[in-house]
Formats: C-alpha cells, sequence, structure tokens
C-alpha cells in the first residue's frame, strides 16, 4: 500500500473511533503512582519504591528457597521486581563471599569471590536493567554492577552482579564449563526459549553435576514451571546416579540436592503474588487489515484524548515498519505542531537493534521538547518487550506482529518472517505498561485471536542455524552435540546441516570423511529439490543425526570458535591471516557488524528532501570501490581512518558517523582476539587489492553465485546461481554492483534476502580461477 493510501487525516477521523472499536475485558487497578522524568531519585527514594515491589514481601522467601535448592523456577508478573531484585536480594544475603562497597569510590583490597549473573536474551535489556540497578545500590555502572554484552564490557575487578545477555555467558562457558565465577546464575526472561538460554540450561545442568554450589534461577513472567521443574529434577537424579556410581552406595556426598531423600526438592519453585501497577487491556473488536494504519490511528486518538504523563510505545514487526509509521505519523500529525485537545506535540523515537546504541539512548531520555507538553511515541521492535523500563510509558499499543529468523535447512539460508507473537510474548508487551503507574495496552487485534495464539513462541534452537552453537559445544569437550541436555531438541536436518558447514569450513573433521562432507571430491554436489527433501525426511527419522563416526574438532575450529563472529566469518579472518590481509579482514567484519553504514536522508525531511537524497547518492557513489561491497566498506573505513575519524568527513560523505564509531570498537576488541591467537593484526595488504579478492574468495565460497541466463523473467537477463543451494537470485539494488555492466561471472554475498524476490547483498567480485586454487575440495578442476 503506498504511504498516500495509508495517509490518517486527523480531521476525518472520530477521535473515539478506535477506543468504541476497542472493549475492554479486564481491568486491574493498582494504587501508587511515581511521576516520570523525575530527576534521579535519592537512595533512600529508590529503597521505598523497592519496597512497594510485590517481589520485596517475598524476599526472605526468595532467599531461602535459593539457598535450599540448587534450581529454583521463579514466577511472577511484569513488573514485580524480577531483573532488578533478586540479584540484589542473593547477594545481600551472602550468596557472593566478600563484602561490596555500594559506593564504589574507595579503593580497596575487598574482592567477591563469586558473581551473580543475570542473562538478557537481549543487550539492550542487559545493559538498562544494570543502569538501574547500579543507580539503586548507588554506584557507578562497571563497579559493584556491570554489565558484559558482546564487544562491550562494563564490569570491573569489584563487579559482584553482572547482567549480560546469554551470548557472552555461553562464550564464557567455552572456557569455563563450569562457570566457577559465579554463586548464582539467573537466567532471566527463560520464556523466550533464545538458543542461547536453551544451550545455557543444558550446560548449567551439567555444572551442577560437578558443583555442588552452584544455584540456578530460572526467572520469567509468562512460563510452564513444569517443564522446568522436570528438567533440572532429571538432572538432579541423573547426577545422583552418577555420583552414587563413582563414590558407591556408602561413598560420601553431600546431602541436600545430591541425596536420594532430597529428590523431590532438588527444584524450588516461588511464585510472585500481585502486581505493582494495573493495564488495562483494550482489543479491537474487528480484525484490522493493515496493521501500521490501525496502529496509527491508535496513535493519534490516544495523542488526542490521554493526558500527559503518557508516553506510547508501539511495538511493530521491524525497521521498515517502524520507518513507515514514523512516516505516516509526521504526515498526519505533524510532530512539533500541537495538535488535538490536548494541545501537546509528539516527539517519536524509532528503537530497534540496527539502531546504534546512542540512538536507542533516545527512547529512554526525557523528551527534547518541554515535558510537560511533549508526548513521546517510542517505535519498538520486541527488543522493548522484555525487561525494559521506559521512564513514562503509560500506553502500549501491540500490532501483534513479530520478525522471527527462521532458518531452512533445504536451503541453508536464514529467513526473515514477520509472524503472530505468541500470548506470553504479548503479555510482555503489556508489562511495558503500568511500571510506574497504571496503564493501558490496546492490542490492535481480536480477543479470540488472542486466544489461538500458540502459548508461548518457538524456541529458538527449533528454528535457527546452529552451525555456531554446534562448534561451540564441541569447543567446550561435548563430543556429541547431538546428544546434548536440550530442554527440546533441534532437528536432525539442521543439526546435520550444522556438522556439513563446519566439516565444509575444516572445522571439525570425521573419521572417514575429507573436509567437505557433502562433496564428490571435486565440486559441490547439489541435490535436485526431491532428493534434498528425500535426504532431510531420513535425517529426521534418524535421532543419532547423520555423523557416520563423531565429529572432532580440529585445530582450526578451536581458533573459529575463539573469536566471537559466525564461524564463516571467523573462518575469513583466519584464512585471510594466511593470504597476508587480516588488517582489511577485520575491517571488513567489523563494518558488516555495523549496520546502516551509509546514510540516506528522510524523502520526506522537508522541502530540500529530493536534493539532500541525490547529494548523498552522489557521495556514496564516490564512496563505491570497483569490485563490490565489502571492499567498498572497507575504502570507507581507510578514508574515514585517513579523516582522522573526524564527524565532519561523515557529514561531507553521509556516512553514519556513529555506525562507524561502533565499527572501529568491535574493530579494537577483535584485534585483541587475534592477537590472542598469536596472529599479526596489522598484516596488511596495501594497495594489493587482488590478496583482498582471494580472502573473500577463499574465506566466503560458501556464498558463491556464479552468474547465467536468468530462467525467470522477473530477475532479468541474468541472475545469479547460489552454489550452495542452486536456487537464483538476483544483486540487491543497494549494491555497488547491481545493474554493473558487464555484470561479474562469479561472486560471494554476504546476505540472502528475500522479499518480492531473492536478492544477494553484500556482494563482491571473485576471480573463479582464485576458487579453484585456494578451495581445491570445493572448486578442484573435475
Ligand atoms: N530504568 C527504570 N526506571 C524507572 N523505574 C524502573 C526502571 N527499571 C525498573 N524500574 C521499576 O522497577 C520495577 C521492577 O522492574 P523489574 O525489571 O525488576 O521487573 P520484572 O518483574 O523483572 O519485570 P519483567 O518481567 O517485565 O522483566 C518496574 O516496574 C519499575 O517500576
Amino acid at each position: 500500500m503506498s504511504m498516500e493510501a495509508r495517509k490518517v487525516h486527523v480531521g476525518a477521523v472520530g477521535l473515539s473511533q478506535l477506543p468504541k472499536k476497542m472493549k475492554r475485558p479486564r481491568e486491574e487497578v493498582g494504587s501508587h503512582q511515581l511521576t516520570a522524568f523525575q530527576p534521579t531519585p535519592s537512595r533512600r527514594q529508590h529503597q521505598n519504591a523497592r519496597q512497594q515491589l510485590p517481589i520485596w514481601r517475598q524476599k526472605t522467601y526468595v532467599v531461602e528457597t535459593v539457598r535450599r535448592h540448587a534450581s529454583v523456577v521463579l514466577v511472577g508478573e511484569t513488573g514485580s521486581g524480577k531483573s532488578t531484585q533478586v540479584p540484589q536480594f542473593l547477594l545481600d544475603a551472602g550468596f557472593c563471599a566478600g563484602i561490596v562497597e555500594a559506593q564504589g569510590s574507595t579503593p580497596s583490597p575487598i574482592r567477591a569471590r563469586k558473581l551473580i549473573a543475570c542473562t538478557q536474551p537481549r543487550r539492550v535489556a542487559a545493559i538498562t536493567v544494570a543502569g538501574r540497578v547500579a543507580e539503586e545500590m548507588g554506584c557507578a555502572l562497571g563497579q559493584a554492577v556491570g554489565y558484559a554484552v558482546r564487544f562491550d564490557d562494563k564490569t570491573g575487578p569489584r563487579t559482584v552482579i553482572k547482567y549480560m545477555t546469554d551470548g557472552v555467558l555461553l562464550r564464557e562457558a567455552m572456557t569455563d564449563p563450569l562457570l566457577t565465577r559465579y554463586a548464582v546464575i539467573i537466567l532471566d526472561e527463560a520464556h523466550e526459549r533464545s538458543l542461547q538460554t536453551d544451550i545455557l540450561f543444558g550446560l548449567i545442568r551439567r555444572a551442577q553435576r560437578e558443583r555442588k554450589d552452584l544455584r540456578v534461577v530460572v526467572m520469567s513472567a509468562t512460563l510452564d514451571v513444569e517443564v522446568f521443574r522436570r528438567f533440572f529434577e532429571t538432572g538432579g537424579r541423573k547426577e545422583e546416579k552418577a555420583l552414587i556410581k563413582r563414590h558407591g552406595e556408602n561413598g560420601k556426598h553431600e546431602k541436600g540436592m545430591l541425596s536420594r531423600e532430597g529428590q523431590a526438592s532438588t527444584v524450588g519453585v516461588v511464585r510472585i503474588e500481585g502486581r505493582q501497577y494495573g493495564v488495562e487491556v483494550y482489543y479491537c473488536e474487528e480484525a484490522q487489515e493493515d496493521s501500521i494504519d490501525a496502529a496509527c490511528l491508535a496513535v493519534l486518538q490516544i495523542h488526542e484524548s490521554e493526558p500527559l504523563p503518557g508516553d506510547i510505545l508501539v511495538f511493530l514487526s521491524g525497521q521498515e515498519d517502524i520507518e513507515a509509521l514514523a512516516e505516516l505519523l509526521s504526515e498526519s500529525a505533524g510532530t512539533d505542531t500541537s495538535i488535538g485537545k490536548t494541545g501537546l506535540c509528539m516527539e517519536i523515537c524509532p528503537l530497534y537493534s540496527a539502531l546504534a546504541p546512542e540512538e536507542q539512548a533516545k527512547a529512554f531520555h526525557p523528551p527534547k521538547g518541554p515535558a510537560k507538553s511533549t508526548r513521546k511515541v517510542i517505535l519498538a521492535t520486541n527488543i522493548a518487550e522484555t525487561s525494559v523500563t521506559i521512564n513514562g510509558i503509560r500506553h502500549v499499543v501491540d500490532t501483534g506482529w513479530v520478525k522471527v529468523r527462521r532458518y531452512v535447512p533445504s536451503t541453508g539460508l536464514d529467513s526473515l518472517k514477520v509472524t503472530q507473537i505468541a500470548r506470553a510474548q504479548a503479555q510482555q508487551r503489556t508489562g511495558r505498561a503500568g511500571r510506574e503507574a497504571p496503564g493501558k495496552c490496546y492490542r490492535l487485534f481480536t480477543e479470540s485471536a488472542f486466544e489461538r495464539l500458540d502459548a508461548v513462541p518457538q524456541p529458538e534452537i527449533q528454528r535457527v542455524n546452529l552451525t555456531q552453537v554446534v562448534l561451540q559445544l564441541l569447543a567446550m569437550g561435548l563430543d556429541d552435540p547431538q546428544h546434548f541436555d536440550y530442554l527440546s531438541p533441534p532437528s536432525a536436518t539442521a543439526l546435520a546441516r550444522a556438522f556439513e558447514t563446519l566439516l565444509a569450513l575444516g572445522c571439525i573433521a570425521e573419521g572417514g570423511l575429507s573436509p567437505g562432507g557433502n562433496v564428490d571430491g571435486t565440486r559441490i554436489v547439489i541435490p535436485e529439490k526431491d532428493d534434498r527433501q528425500a535426504v532431510e525426511a531420513q535425517a529426521d527419522q534418524k535421532p543419532s543425526g547423520p555423523a557416520k563416526s563423531r565429529p572432532v574438532i580440529t585445530p582450526h575450529g578451536r581458533r573459529v570458535a575463539s573469536l566471537p563472529l559466525d564461524p564463516v566469518y571467523a573462518h575469513f579472518v583466519l584464512r585471510a591471516s594466511e593470504l597476508g590481509c587480516i588488517f582489511e579482514a577485520l575491517t571488513a567484519v567489523s563494518m558488516l557488524s555495523a549496520e546502516n553504514v551509509l546514510y540516506m536522508p528522510s524523502p520526506h525531511g522537508g522541502p530540500d528532501a529530493a536534493e539532500q537524497r541525490n547529494r548523498a547518492t552522489t557521495a556514496h557513489r564516490a564512496l563505491a570501490a570497483y569490485d563490490g561491497d565489502v571492499p567498498t566498506l572497507v575504502h570507507i573505513y581507510e578514508r574515514w581512518v585517513a579523516a582522522k575519524k573526524g564527524n565532519r568527513w561523515c557529514w561531507d560523505h553521509f556516512v553514519n558517523a556513529r555506525a562507524m564509531k561502533k565499527a572501529d570498537e568491535v574493530r579494537e576488541q577483535l584485534l585483541l582476539l587475534v592477537r590472542r591467537l598469536g596472529l599479526d593484526p596489522s598484516q596488511s595488504c596495501g594497495n594489493e587489492r587482488q590478496i583482498f579478492l582471494r580472502s573473500l574468495a577463499a574465506g566466503l565460497f560458501l556464498n558463491v553465485a556464479r552468474r547465467q541466463p536468468a530462467t525467470s523473467p522477473a530477475l532479468g537477463k541474468y541472475c545469479y546461481k547460489m552454489l550452495a543451494n542452486g536456487r537464483e537470485a538476483a544483486i540487491h539494488p543497494s549494491s555497488v554492483l547491481h545493474a554493473r555492466n558487464p555484470a561479474p561471472q562469479c561472486v560471494v554475498f554476504t546476505e540472502v534476502l528475500t522479499t518480492s524476490r531473492p536478492y544477494i547483498r553484500g556482494v563482491s567480485i571473485v576471480d573463479p580461477a582464485d576458487l579453484q586454487e585456494l578451495v581445491p575440495q570445493f572448486f578442484g578442476r573435475a
């Protein structure tokens, strides 16, 4: 639908139209009111606020349950205080040996022996909750309370409460499988069933077999207690059997968690009753055809009829929808003019993961305009769905959609698909209102549609690419990832694909098979579609997966696993090191990790928007490298460094300065890591760009595509056949190689995007002769 068609004229909309169409089935009323955007409260004020939280009344019970049980499942309403309070309760109760200096200013020899970890599936949550708890404890971030997310570690020697993404804890487990640094591990938002959290469940259960002191707390507002209770209880029984076997019936081992009498008590369950503030939930009476139109209407009506404080948080599926709604709202309401009865201004803040951290932070800050007359409208993806508290939010608008990554084993490709949320996610979204005062949630779907939603989201482990996780498990010494302690086992096909990829990259070796797995000795064998389906059906029937003998991690695999990158990119960096251009390869992967490097002004950015966009296009063209998108990224970085990393240069060239800074930080971290591998990160190919292209061929050979006449007119004259799966795609219009004449014969790509048709992005030219020479097991002459 065009933007014009979507335009909503305020005057044409009955102010009460949407609320009338919505019914309110439930109302829960709370009693406390805090003012939004008050200055940073004192510790005493924080202490008072903490005491109002429902979890406060059960502090002793929470602590005792954790003391008495190795594993605890804790369920409590959103906003009841789980994420912020449980780590503090456990710290106060002495779970970390040592004393904490709350102010964190005096240099002292005090050192806590062990830490309390609290994992979050998303970095935004880890960072913001850590900030809140540091405030509550009266210390600076990085002192007693810190956080660690990929490429950003704000912890110090005195940190005792560490908020972290589950991915970071999983990476730590690679070098310390017993997680010896931690006294307690809290797995928050367990209902999300992120890939990393699922693997952590199994690892922690294994670690508990060796470490009787290790406590795990699994938390959420919305989870199936029985599933987790059973999982951790079974772990206890298995563990007991193993210990009895090891020490004999009369062998000594501690009572309690391990004793046979203690079987039933290995898992404690805590239910936190009550919520702090009520949230009224409204549903639409009819299904909405266009969720963006509906969201626009809802926001405008709330804006016109509700007083401040009362910011709005809208949940959408992704960046495109956020941008579309932002434009629609500015067209419909104007963001800087007073409208409606309330006479308030509207300030729109997008919030999605590809946005630079500083941009994301704006959503959490007071509005730029006067607080008394400005309403913030935050347009967010599910990154704001769990654990996050945004000051001032009283209204949540939920479109009911989310974008999920799904790995399609038959194509070997990841695809992002917009799907309906689960009921648990809807509840989490609702919970973002009602954190400082009573709130309202407008669900842009019917109540019966809500009832038909899945109860919980499908575990990520059953829908994503497992290559990295399988390699991590192998690196930890778990030589049989097919029989790991999975809470929900992944499909045999997905595991088989992960092994194939690792074999192809030389990260694992398997008895009797050369690296390449699916190889006939000379080139990739691409099974015909029907054969592929047959192979997959067969693989899915075999619980043990396809491997005939156990795979063994190779020294190369260990090095790949030690870098916090997708194995394909880690492999690329290491191959580049062999070929003499690791310097450029590190730049390339860092730039790839920072999204939206090139800045394109919005078409709705004022009277000179068209001219600005033309200037940006010209500036971007001048930055393009002849050989493709990855060399272009390297070129941009080098120009930026030559310009002393100046913002002025970014401004002049329509480059996103924040994205550059982020890439630079990532690069710094990677430099340290490759040095630890004994590599020299300064080894550069200089002006010999052919060497860099050779490293791209050697590193990304699984992503090779060859030009051929298109079989479908929709793809144009030529298309590119992806060698890994035999599918056809076109070069994405954003690529510097799009419409290149003559079109390159052979390319590697970094991403496949399926919109109206399949596109390859991040495309670079490679020489088929290089592929034959550098990856002979796949591309050698027949
Ligand atoms: N950054 C913040 N600013 C203001 N208040 C906050 C902040 N973080 C937390 N709070 C307050 O603390 C309360 C408890 O937050 P907490 O994140 O611990 O709850 P929770 O039970 O973990 O919720 P959820 O299940 O939604 O993650 C919130 O309802 C809010 O009142």
